[in-house]
């Protein structure tokens, strides 16, 4: 077999292996460890995520996984073996010869070390890291390099190294939004509702302390409403997912739907756009959780735009991707 130019590992969070309380508190133990994540100092972090986030959390998060398991597995992984079956594909379109592409897990499986085993048995030299985190943040993309390099800490001849950081404004990641955004209206028959962008939060102290994620999301929302034509009264973006009691980014979604609905608005089209692919955070906190916040508070139709997943625009998007950062391999 001869000797591919180089290889992609594309990385995305994790996810338990089976939807039970025993598979969700290891996955939340190794999740919630890493000081990317949370940074409380380590004694009294242990103490709380033993003594009480570890004992009561996982029966109540399995129930919400039960909820969203496909028959292949958890939503995040199923989907991100077709991104990755679909990305080789396009690649070797793209290139004239096969390109070998690999899926790791920051936390759980499938590992680092084992998609790198993979891409080495493939003869691979050169790999490009592409974590499927549209905007940065040090408690998703930055965690991903420190895994990896923990990975690479036993690799007696380290591979030569290329790593995505982001890609928010990426004209192509843009239109895809766009495109899907479109595709739901029209799918709709040209029915709109007011445009939510929801995206994962993060604690508001790791903005101030210098992560980006809030502006990389404040800029992919502008320009999605700018390649729309949306007027400043159509859109908003909010915050999901918090953890925890200190403050994290605002204006929460939950909050927000509920205010519209009180106010009269009776349509809501709701898109989570820094995820590449569905998962517990959409399929449940979005099209489950927040469709009942906002029903119950007098909102009449609420309606989820899926992840770009496997789109034929979202591949192309990741094939510009791998083709811009592997410029001279
Ligand atoms: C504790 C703090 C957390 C931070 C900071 C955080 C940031 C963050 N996460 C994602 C993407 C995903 N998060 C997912 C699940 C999830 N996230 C947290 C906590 C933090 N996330 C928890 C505890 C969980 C597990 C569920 C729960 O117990 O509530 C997932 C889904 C995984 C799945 O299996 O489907 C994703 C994806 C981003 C993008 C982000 C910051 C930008
Ligand atoms: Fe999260
Ligand atoms: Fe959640």
């Amino acid at each position: 077999m001869p000797t591919p130019r180089f290889g992609v590992l594309l990385v995305n969070l994790g996810t338990p292996d089976a939807p039970t309380p025993e598979a969700v508190r290891r996955y939340l133990g190794e999740f919630l460890w890493d000081k990317r994540v949370v940074d409380t100092p380590r004694p009294l972090w242990w103490l709380i995520l033993h003594g009480v986030i570890l004992r009561f959390r996982p029966r109540k998060v399995a129930r919400a996984y039960q909820s969203v398991w496909m028959a292949e597995g958890s939503p995040l992984l199923v989907i991100g073996r077709r991104q990755q079956r679909s990305l080789a594909a396009a690649l070797e379109r793209r290139h004239g010869e096969a390109i070998p592409v690999e899926l790791a897990m920051t936390y759980g499986k499938p590992s680092m070390e084992e998609a790198g085993l993979k891409l080495r048995d493939a003869g691979v030299e050169r790999i490009l890291v592409l974590p499927l985190y549209p905007q940065f943040s040090r408690s998703t993309t930055a965690a991903v390099f420190d895994r990896l390099a923990r990975a690479l800490s036993a690799c007696p001849h380290l591979p030569e190294l290329r790593f995505v950081r982001d890609y928010h404004d990426h004209p192509a990641y843009v239109q895809a939004l766009a495109a899907s955004i479109r595709d739901h209206w029209q799918a709709q028959g040209g029915e709109r509702g007011k445009l939510m962008l929801s995206y994962h939060g993060i604690p508001q102290r790791y903005a101030e302390q210098g992560d980006p994620y809030p502006r990389h999301c404040e800029t992919t929302s502008r320009l999605v409403a700018e390649a729309l034509g949306l007027g400043d009264d159509e859109w908003q973006m909010t915050y999901q997912s918090r953890f925890g009691r200190e403050e994290w980014l605002k204006p929460y979604t939950d909050e927000t739907l509920k205010a519209w609905a009180r106010e009269g608005g009776e349509r809501v089209d709701i898109i989570s756009p820094a995820f590449a692919a569905d998962c517990l955070e959409t399929l449940e906190e979005l099209e489950e959780e927040n469709r009942e916040n906002f029903v119950q508070a007098g909102g009449k139709t609420y309606r989820y735009i899926p992840a770009l997943n496997d789109r034929a625009d979202h591949i192309d998007l990741l094939a510009q991707l791998v083709g811009q950062h592997t410029q001279g391999w």
